[in-house]
């Protein structure tokens, strides 16, 4: 069975066609990249799927269960993660604390606090935020927040994460970083990603397979190999040649 499902997902904001007729599947395990211009409607597919907006038609099915009418918290704990393009921890909290209220009110609910911080101490050290733990996590650099928002995911317990442009702003060092701890992290925790990125080495490394967004539809799906090769993408990009 198909890990999430889009069946002829389409989204309105009055006049604006943000999002129509998508429909695509992602098995589980896999990674799926999305890749579209700006405007495109990656953001608003993640936004439907994670229940922060209604969807204006079609469906979505996560393990073949439609979401339709389920609240953003609800889908969280179905195993449903997300990180947000501008991120957003609890600034104030220290990035442990983060960590633990996503363990203590995720999917996984744990209820002892001994219990949850054993729970996190793990994702701590495979995210490198371990020697951080008790800062405020508005004191991290761009960098670790970007990876104290996937942990925080990971500590809730989701198994299928979206990843809203995790390295938009990090230096190449860190970029490779990401990569490599996505990478790992995926096959030691078996996790579902689909991953909206504009760093299109780092799709093209991760993904199994790319959906390409255009205005709102899917113009084509494939593999790295398929997609990069493809003349459509490089013209949605960067424009037809006249
Ligand atoms: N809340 C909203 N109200 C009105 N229009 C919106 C809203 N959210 C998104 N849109 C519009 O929907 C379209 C798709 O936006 P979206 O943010 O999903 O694109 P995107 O592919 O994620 O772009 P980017 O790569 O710049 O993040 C755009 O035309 C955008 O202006």
């Amino acid at each position: 069975m198909n890990h999430l499902s889009l069946r002829g997902v389409s989204k309105n904001f009055g006049g604006v066609q943000a999002l129509s007729n998508v429909s695509f599947d992602v098995r589980p395990g896999e990674i799926v990249g999305l890749m579209g211009a700006n405007g495109a409607g990656k953001t608003t597919l993640f936004n439907l799927i994670t229940g922060h907006i209604p969807a204006s038609g079609g469906q979505i099915l996560l393990r073949g269960q439609p979401l339709a009418g389920l609240r953003p918290d609800q889908i969280c704990r179905l195993g449903v993660g997300r990180t947000f393009q501008i991120v957003k921890p609890f600034p104030r909290l220290t990035v442990a604390d983060n960590l633990l209220t996503a363990a203590l009110f995720g999917r996984i609910g744990l209820r002892d606090r001994k219990q949850a911080m054993e729970h996190c101490a793990g994702i701590l050290e495979d995210l490198a935020l371990a020697h951080c733990a008790d800062m405020p996590a508005s004191e991290l650099t761009l960098s670790g927040q970007k990876r104290l928002e996937l942990a925080r995911a990971l500590c809730g317990g989701s198994d299928l994460i979206l990843l809203d442009e995790v390295m938009a702003g990090l230096t190449p060092p860190e970029v490779q970083d990401m990569l490599d701890v996505i990478a790992r992290l995926q096959s030691s925790r078996n996790l579902t990603i689909v991953i909206i990125e504009h760093v299109m080495r780092a799709l093209m490394t991760l993904s199994d397979r790319i959906v390409v967004l255009h205005l709102g539809e899917v113009l084509l799906s494939g593999t790295p190999d398929d997609i990069a090769s493809d003349p459509r993408v490089h013209d949605v990009y960067f424009g037809a040649e006249q």
